[in-house]
């Protein structure tokens, strides 16, 4: 049997099959040429075993990111596991919004809720000069966050576990924050691969999702310099409700409803 013959029999059983050729070039290491050249040669028995492993994972709804254990988010390579969620394209495009609204090279930066470092890690590399302190309640979450500061050589990050502000002393000229967001509710909707892998300390949040916005609204004008900004990533329905628990939380500042680029209401700044 070729691997041309083996991957179309596997993807056949495969809710997303087009999972079965990226887990399976990621985990060979595989370039896309490299690739190619195989499919239509024999089969080895070591592939194939490692082929049906890969399917017998994908078909009980283990993420592709968690198999494969690594991913790509700006540029940086992160390791994933169920430590943390796997950090989404959305949250790509929030990273793009700060390195493009904040061009000063002495900034002191507080991520809350970091997970992999996503936010804290590609900030902290794309401003080499920035200050970032990577914050997070979960300590599996944080010695991950290390793991992947460690694997991408950024230096200029540090770690601390919090419970959103419980651990933070200092001032910061910018906050920015991608905490849980999802209601109990939601559940029912959700994909297998992301309520039965995903870490639900990640996920979900009381008071209809909002639980740890109310947080941070309250409690952050005593960690931000004078001008300092709020960099949030909400869920899509969340615009009014959280746009509204800051503005009464901090009057004089001007609070904006981004869309991201599937045109959804997706990240607020405060500023
Ligand atoms: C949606 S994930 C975001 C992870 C990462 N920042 C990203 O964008 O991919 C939310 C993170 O917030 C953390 N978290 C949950 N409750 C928290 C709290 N009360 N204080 C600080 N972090 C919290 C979770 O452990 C999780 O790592």
């Amino acid at each position: 049997m070729t691997y041309l013959q083996a991957f179309r029999k596997y993807e056949k059983q495969l809710a997303r099959p087009e999972e079965l050729r990226y887990v399976f070039r990621y985990g060979r290491k595989l370039s896309y040429t490299d690739f190619i050249l195989l499919l239509n040669t024999a089969i080895s028995d070591a592939d194939q075993a490692y082929l049906a492993e890969i399917v017998d994972r994908l078909s009980k709804d283990e993420p592709a990111q968690y198999i494969v254990g690594e991913t790509e988010f700006y540029g940086l390579t992160l390791d994933v596991d169920a430590r943390a969620l796997i950090p989404r394209p959305e949250t790509e495009e929030l990273v793009a919004l700060i390195l493009a609204e904040n061009a000063s090279d002495d900034l002191k930066v507080l991520d809350i809720g970091t997970g992999t470092g996503a936010i804290a890690l590609s900030l902290a590399k794309a401003q080499p000069t920035w200050h970032v302190l990577a914050s997070d309640i979960s300590s599996d979450a944080l010695d991950l966050t290390q793991q992947n500061a460690t694997k991408n050589a950024i230096k200029n990050v540090n770690f601390t576990l919090s419970d959103v502000f419980s651990n933070i002393s200092e001032n910061y000229d910018m906050i920015v924050s991608n905490p849980p967001y999802i209601a109990d509710f939601e559940k029912v909707d959700m994909a297998k691969n992301v309520l039965d892998y995903e870490p639900h300390l990640a996920l979900f949040a009381e008071d209809n999702g909002l639980a740890i916005y109310q947080k941070l609204a309250k409690n952050a004008v005593s960690y931000l310099t004078d001008n300092g900004k709020i960099y949030l990533e909400i869920g899509h329905l969340q615009g009014q409700a959280v746009s509204q628990l800051f503005q009464h939380h901090f009057p004089e500042k001007r609070v904006r409803v981004l869309q991201d680029l599937a045109g959804k209401d997706r990240m607020i700044v405060i500023d």
